[in-house]
């Protein structure tokens, strides 16, 4: 359908074009997709903003201006649409070769032609906003080799999007190998619909009340303290590196020292063997030799309050991980080593690992994260090079506590490698955040596809936008406008960019999400449920009883 013509081509790909009165209504929203001619085929647009005028104004003399364009004379309405392709009739090219010139006609781009392009991916994620009956894919390989961004104002839909995502990854790639930071517990329902999701936590209280609370047996994780780097030990015990130096000097020393006993070639960071109380007494030694430090005195409290923490005793009493290490008979350091591949590559088997976290401070979260994707890196760099690949997609739900922007956190740094150099190695990543102001732009930077849903706040569209290849401001003005579940969507992952209707969920696959508010309403206005919380409120002899009860092969996820 013709619908006006070109009145104005400006910046790099921006199509400004004058519509007929009685087409306004196809056309005046934003997402809708125009073509116009060119030498070598159609080239598209997508519509993002417009400039419709009144009566008044269009009677007035800029109007009789306007010669040569009978079509439009009658009206002045004017719509902004950007280029994003063209078809040269036997495939669609990103970019346009050539500009369209002002005067030509432009059309509506028909549901048929538009499903052409944006149906070939292997992810469905919904349809077209402003043409239902058109899906809306995303390629696989692009989303995961090349990162991807799901950003938006809380409440805006981002955790049905990633949902969706992982719901259809777990229908179609039986062997796929997605890991989730799930820090609200948000995903694990999934777990209990399909058999390739399972779900890892903190094994000890928090994975009693997670099977309270959704019938699912998590596999237990132990992150052991030798298995922690010194930036993830420093983060447990609230150290910051730029702050703290001596504490992180005397911390380093006792650390290298406490490996070395084992293995007298480990550097700080090696993963060899120690205990929690090994480390304590090597502090202690050197209190006493330091007699007046009080800095000493302060961290080895630090260290004392930490060992006592029943919330991290699968950081500081990994009953498991010690059968494990003791069951083998080798030497060092390959006895820490296999232990270690024992413990971390359990998380790499095929399926979708929700390694949920919901109920631990941030700290403890960051300081968790961090270990495991840096086994994660070890893991799958070492794989690579010994010629056996392993992609994996990580998928790190609100992004910016990992990976802040202006601040340190034990995760930030390997998240970073990860979004640089993680292409390489087969490892995509997947970041999910409310406040990308708040996310390292060295993050966003590497994030190859754009998901944005409504997003209010200007400083938010401005980071999106400088941070984001392909996206321009007036799309990125446009994010405020979008409603619950509606993103935009640009960049490699996607044929065209488009404004989509995120599919619901619930509505797809017949279950809801956890993690979700409080309703205060229901809450005041029905009697309450009994509670006994009795079980759940564990003693330390109680939780140590759970983990010595939890067998090697359960540890490891061989059911
Ligand atoms: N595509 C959609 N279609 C219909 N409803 C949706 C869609 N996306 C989200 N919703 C609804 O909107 C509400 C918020 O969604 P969701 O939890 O995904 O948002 P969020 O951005 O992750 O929020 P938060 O930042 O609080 O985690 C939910 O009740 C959900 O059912």
């Amino acid at each position: 359908m013709e619908i006006g013509r070109v009145t104005n081509v400006y910046g790099q790909s921006l199509v400004r074009f004058g519509v007929q009165e009685e087409k306004l209504e196809h056309i005046a929203k934003p997402g809708v997709y125009v073509k116009m001619e060119i030498t070598r085929g159609w080239a598209y647009a997508m519509v993002v903003s417009f400039n419709l005028l009144d009566e008044l104004y269009r009677k007035s003399r800029i109007i009789e201006e306007l010669e040569g364009y009978p079509e439009i004379r009658p009206t002045r309405n004017e719509l902004v649409a950007m280029l994003v392709g063209f078809h040269d009739g036997k495939s669609f090219i990103r970019g346009v070769p050539e500009l369209p010139k002002p005067g030509q006609k432009v059309y509506l781009a028909t549901a048929e032609e538009l499903s052409s392009l944006t149906s070939n991916g292997e992810i469905k994620i919904g349809k077209l906003s402003q043409n239902p009956e058109v899906p809306y894919t995303l390629s696989l390989n692009m989303l995961c080799s090349r990162h991807f961004a799901v950003l938006a104002m809380t409440g805006a839909g981002k955790s049905n999007t990633v949902a969706v995502i992982l719901g259809e990854i777990s229908e179609k790639f039986p062997y796929a190998r997605v890991l989730v930071i799930d820090t609200h517990n948000e995903y694990i329902p999934m777990a209990e619909a399909s058999s390739n999701i399972r779900v890892i936590s903190p094994a000890g209280r928090i994975a009693k009340l997670l099977e309270a609370r959704y019938g699912i047996k998590p596999q237990p994780l132990e992150v052991p303290l030798w298995s922690l780097g010194l930036e993830e030990v420093a983060g447990i015990l609230k150290l910051d590196p730029s702050r703290a130096t001596k504490q992180i000097m005397y911390l380093r020393n006792a650390v290298q020292e406490a490996r070395r006993q084992r293995y007298s070639h480990a550097s700080t960071d090696d993963p060899i063997y120690y205990t929690p109380e090994e480390l304590l007494e090597i502090l202690e030694k050197t209190s006493v030799r330091n007699k007046y430090d009080r800095s000493l005195d302060d961290l080895i409290l630090k260290l004392e309050m930490l060992l006592e923490n029943t919330e991290l005793f699968y950081i500081t009493r990994p009953r498991t991980s010690d059968k494990l290490y003791s069951s083998l008979s080798m030497e060092e350091p390959r006895k820490s080593l296999e232990t270690y591949m024992g413990i971390y590559s359990s998380l790499l088997s095929p399926g979708i690992t929700l390694l949920s976290l919901g109920g631990l401070s941030s700290d403890i979260q960051t300081s968790t994260v961090a270990t495991v994707l840096k086994s994660f890196w070890r893991i799958t760099t070492a794989s690579v090079l010994a010629g056996k690949p392993q992609p994996t997609l990580i998928i790190i739900e609100e992004a910016h506590n990992y990976v802040p922007q202006g601040r340190w956190s034990p995760a930030k740094e390997i998240i970073e490698k990860i979004a640089k150099e993680g292409r390489k190695f087969g490892i995509g990543l997947g970041i999910v955040s409310q406040r990308p102001r708040e996310l390292s732009q060295t993050v966003l930077a590497q994030c190859g596809t754009l998901i944005a849903l409504r997003t209010a706040n200007p400083k938010d569209q401005e980071y999106i936008l400088g941070s984001m290849e392909d996206v321009m401001q007036e799309m990125v003005q446009g994010l405020s406008g979008l409603m619950t579940g509606e993103a935009l969507i640009s960049g490699s992952a996607a044929t065209i960019p488009g404004i989509v209707k995120v599919d619901n969920f619930t509505e797809r696959f017949g279950y809801t999400l956890g993690g979700k508010d409080i309703d205060w309403n229901k809450a005041w206005t029905t009697p309450p449920e009994k509670l006994d919380l009795a079980d759940y409120l564990l003693s330390t002899e109680e939780q140590e009883e759970q983990q010595k009860t939890t067998t090697i092969e359960d540890f490891l996820g061989k059911q």
